[in-house]
């Protein structure tokens, strides 16, 4: 084959390829087999081996980075990563929503997301480009785990901008985890290799994203769900919920189970609901999160130091286990 047949043949199998990710991973609604998919990636390994000077970061080839880091890199977050304050039953919810009103009125609408159980991460994207990931930190200073997140099948490699809307610069946050039934098999393994076990998948995400070998985070089937805006250049939102949809609709993965309320009694409902429903979920969560919808209302609230007056976490009741001390995240 021309290098010329080469290069449109490569460029036609990454979108091809970037396309069924964005079915599967974004709209959990994969319209071509495993199969089918794996012959599409083995003939663009293929193309990309034949003709290396073609091989781009961004190709969904490069996921697995390079060497095994020494130590990691501290990245200076553009807009500080903040930490929620707690609501532990519904009249701390009600509180959280009468300080809201006295402050912007009754007309406020909230954004309602489940709580994930996994580390916070932001993700940068240059000009809808993959380029770094961060870990939380101390809000400020982070972690470089960029060649650990790109081993997420879920983390888009190349954003779908449509034409009318295409940032220079799009950070996001969100949460990486890894599934409990994952979870479960990974601790099997351990157990068969008499490694030390995973406390939660929490404490398993962590370790797994703290890995200086991306090749070992690579074998983790860790996911990833977005759930904020961090900092972007060359587009604007009026609100959260608006921002969330245009995450989904660019490749981004968002929690299915995020809902818009302008009743309150109705976001109590919908979070108290979740401590039973949440035993079903593939994933674990420690609570959920409410969220005032309007950006300029959130403006108005702004934030302490820590956390934002706009939005506040529902904690479940702790279950009848061992207590929950703050466990201590080691890279194993
Ligand atoms: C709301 C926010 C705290 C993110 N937001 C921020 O970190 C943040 C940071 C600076 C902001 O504004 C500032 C900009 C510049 C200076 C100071 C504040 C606004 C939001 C948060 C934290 C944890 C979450 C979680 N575990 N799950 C879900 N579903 N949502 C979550 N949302």
């Amino acid at each position: 084959m021309k290098k010329s047949e080469a290069e449109k043949r490569i460029k036609e199998l990454r979108e091809l390829i970037n396309y069924h990710n964005k079915q599967y991973y974004v709209y959990d609604n994969p319209v071509i087999s495993d199969a089918e998919y794996d012959k599409l990636m083995r003939e663009l390994e293929e193309l990309e081996r034949k003709f290396p000077e073609l091989v781009t970061p961004d190709s969904p080839t490069q996921r697995v980075g390079g060497e095994p880091l020494p130590y990691f890199t501290q990245v200076v977050h553009r807009v500080p990563m903040m930490s929620l304050s707690n609501a532990f039953d519904e009249g701390e919810l009600r509180d959280f929503h009468r300080r809201v009103t006295e402050v912007v009125g009754n007309d406020v609408e909230y954004v309602v997301e489940l709580k994930i159980d996994g580390l916070a991460v932001s993700i940068t994207y240059e000009n809808g480009i993959y380029k770094t990931a961060a870990t939380r930190g101390d809000g400020e200073v982070g972690e470089d785990v960029t060649q650990n997140v790109k081993t997420i099948k879920s983390v888009p490699l190349k954003l779908d901008f449509p034409p009318d809307k295409s940032p220079a610069i799009l950070e996001v946050r969100g949460e990486v985890y890894l599934p409990k039934e994952d979870f479960r098999k990974l601790n099997e393994e351990r157990e068969e290799q008499g490694l030390p076990l995973f406390a939660n998948p929490r404490n398993a995400a962590a370790g797994s994203l703290r890995q200086l070998d991306p090749k070992v985070t690579a074998k983790r089937p860790l996911a990833v769900f977005i759930y904020g805006l961090g900092y972007a250049e060359g587009i604007e939102f009026e609100t959260h919920y608006e921002a969330l949809q245009f995450f989904k609709r660019i490749g981004l993965r968002v929690n299915p189970h995020i809902v818009l309320f302008d009743k309150f009694d109705d976001v109590v409902d919908y979070c108290l609901s979740w401590n039973e429903k949440r035993h079903e979920l593939p994933y674990e969560i420690d609570g959920m999160v409410i969220k005032v919808n309007s950006l300029e209302q959130q403006r108005l609230l702004g934030s302490t130091a820590k956390s934002p007056r706009w939005a506040i976490a529902y904690k479940f009741p702790a279950e009848q286990k061992t207590t929950v001390i703050k466990d201590i995240i080691v890279r194993v």
